[in-house]
């Protein structure tokens, strides 16, 4: 499985990446087709113009029977008409281009957020949410402006380059080759600035992505208080400072390279007429008319070579954006991590047998999880202990369908499962995500058919309906960013009062009451255990103290099963790690 996101800045052009973009536009072809020809259209027509000051120059004005008024006024006249045709062709080609790209960014960000939805776990614990964002929105505006703008600028470059040069050798096969004969330094010059562009914009690609990922990291609530609490507020305002610093030398670095290319442009642009002058001075029969559509038409030689150089920088930093997005689109999701509501909803007898659980294939520490055995019947309720690290939230990982089992199997009603089983098994957190909304919305996320009273009946067994009453708005009060305007207990049992609206036969509880106080916390866990309606509960906590209506009590120890039976039975072991806890925890004797 392919977990970890791939640097892709770091890699080389991956063979076929162009290759899946041309199959990305096969369903646009025809509109593909209608570009090129509208800048054809748009080529030929700029080519024209050269052609009727000549005519203006060698008929109307400097012709043999003096000036010719009429004809002056007909060439005014189809000049007006070919500007305006440029106009509209050039419209036409904007429009076309832009749904095109709006199309292809459109379907490859969707794609791209569908597949990321379905990354596992492991892919979102070692991936910088920045770096998510950036591929999502830098990369794909990156592939928009390559193919709204960059796309017709190369076909215009390369067909305006064509037409200018062929009105030229149409005009005059001499005069043309002296236009010509810097073009191939012209070519040279273009490619290696290029590639130095190319390599610049690479890095500023990357240091853009590191300021999303330190923003969206350290611009959160939580990362703001940790700064603060820690005095740290001006080491991150100086990591920021350093890599916002990085981007705008890129950027000066840059700016330098286009300028020294353009000015290189301007030599050759200033020296390309003298060639033609002195060509035209040693050639027999040279119009004056033919001189100035030659001065006029070099322009139209020269700007699409240097147009071509910009967008052979702006193609290969699109190839970068493809590669980075097609990165993301060949991972491969968690299998079955589309999981759709069950509705052969079971009892919840939950078998796990030999169950072994590593976090990285290969890795060789112990495995989070080594060989577990258990067998928790429909109904039950039970505890899960153990030190910390000892892997019992991975357990309950496994439980959920979150994790699939590295060896051995976790059977629901004698079903294999390895995935989210939406309406069989519910999974509370420690730390639960609320989004931003009202509580109801929250609610509802777990079940959107769920009445009015439904919400408030799971809230008033998860003892937060008062305390939501008391909002202004009371369950249409908003939460805020991940549940920011409330508290860490409230937020905890506005997630449990949403896990229990899920209805499932299996609830799992993993630190999920840790928030409350202990009192509230003990009211809550026997209010679900009273109501749970044949629902096998499992509460995996460290404060188990005090919680004596549990019937098993399962405690885990470097990842294996230490004491596994009856709550009371182990309680009676004296020297059992359960009742030497209960004893700490209570300071019974
Ligand atoms: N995403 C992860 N990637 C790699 N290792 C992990 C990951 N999550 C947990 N671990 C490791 O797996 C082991 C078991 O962790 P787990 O979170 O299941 O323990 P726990 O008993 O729930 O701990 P605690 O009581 O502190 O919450 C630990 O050694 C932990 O470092």
């Amino acid at each position: 499985m392919h977990d970890r996101p791939p640097s892709a800045a770091e890699q080389p052009p991956a063979p076929g990446t162009w290759r899946r973009v041309v199959r990305l536009f096969m369903p646009h072809r025809l509109a593909i087709c209608f570009v090129v020809l509208l800048v054809v259209a748009y080529s030929a027509l700029n080519a024209a113009v050269p052609l009727l000051t000549q005519l203006v120059f060698d008929r109307a004005l400097f012709g043999a029977g003096g000036p010719d008024l009429p004809l002056l006024a007909l060439i005014a006249g189809l000049a007006a008409a070919t500007a305006c045709a440029v106009g509209v062709v050039d419209l036409g080609q904007t429009w076309v281009s832009a749904r095109v790209a709006q199309h292809v960014v459109h379907a490859l960000r969707v794609e791209l957020f569908g597949r990321l939805q379905h990354m596992s776990l492991a892919f979102f614990a070692a991936t910088r949410g920045g770096e998510i964002q950036s591929r999502l929105a830098n990369d794909t505006a990156q592939i928009e402006h390559a193919v709204k703008d960059t796309l017709p600028s190369t076909l215009s470059g390369v067909i305006g380059f064509v037409a200018a040069a062929g009105a030229m050798v149409a005009l005059s096969p001499p005069l043309a080759g002296a236009a010509l004969l810097l073009s191939p330094i012209v070519v040279w010059v273009a490619s290696r600035s290029g590639r130095a562009l190319k390599n610049l914009s690479e890095v500023s690609q990357r240091s853009r992505a590191q300021l999303s990922a330190i923003v969206a990291e350290r611009l959160c609530l939580g990362a703001v208080v940790l700064a603060r609490v820690h005095g740290r507020s001006a080491d991150e305002a100086g990591r920021f400072t350093a890599e916002s610093l990085r981007l705008s030398r890129l950027g000066v670095r840059s700016g330098l390279v286009a300028q020294g290319v353009l000015s290189a442009g301007h030599v050759f642009f200033v020296l390309t007429p003298y060639l033609v002058f002195v060509a035209a001075g040693l050639s027999d029969g040279i119009t004056p008319g033919t001189l100035v559509a030659f001065t006029v038409l070099q322009a139209r030689l020269y700007q699409p070579l240097w147009q071509l150089l910009h967008v052979s920088t702006e193609f290969r930093s699109a190839q970068g954006a493809f590669e980075r997005v097609f990165d993301y689109l060949d991972m491969q999701p968690e299998p079955g991590s589309d999981a759709r509501p069950d509705s052969t909803l079971g009892p919840g007898a939950l078998t796990v047998h030999e169950a072994t659980f590593r976090y990285a294939a290969g890795e060789r520490d112990r495995p989070a999880l080594d060989g577990v055995n258990l067998t928790l019947p429909a109904g039950s309720t039970t505890l899960v202990v153990g030190p910390s690290g000892s892997g019992k939230t991975t357990l309950g990982h496994l439980l959920a369908g979150l994790h699939a089992p590295t060896e051995g199997s976790v059977r629901i009603d004698g079903a294999k499962i390895g995935r989210p089983s939406p309406g069989r098994v519910c999974i509370a957190t420690q730390e639960p995500f609320l989004f931003q909304g009202s509580i109801a919305d929250n609610l509802r996320y777990a079940a959107p058919d769920a009445t009015a009273d439904d919400l408030m009946r799971a809230c008033r067994l998860t003892r937060v309906h008062e305390r939501i009453m008391a909002l202004p708005d009371g369950y249409d009060s908003l939460v805020g960013e991940r549940g920011a305007l409330l508290s860490g207990g409230e937020r905890q049992r506005v997630a449990l009062a949403r896990a229990l609206l899920a209805d499932a036969s299996v609830l799992v509880l993993d630190e999920a009451t840790s928030a409350l106080d202990p009192m509230t916390e003990l009211e809550v866990v026997e209010a679900i255990l009273a109501e749970r309606a044949g629902r096998t509960t499992v509460m995996i906590t460290h404060r188990f103290g005090a919680l004596d209506s549990f019937d098993t009590v399962v405690a885990l120890d470097e990842g294996r099963v230490a004491e596994h039976g009856d709550r009371l039975d182990l309680l009676g072991d004296r020297h059992g790690w359960y009742a030497r806890m209960v004893r700490a925890q209570t300071g019974a004797a």
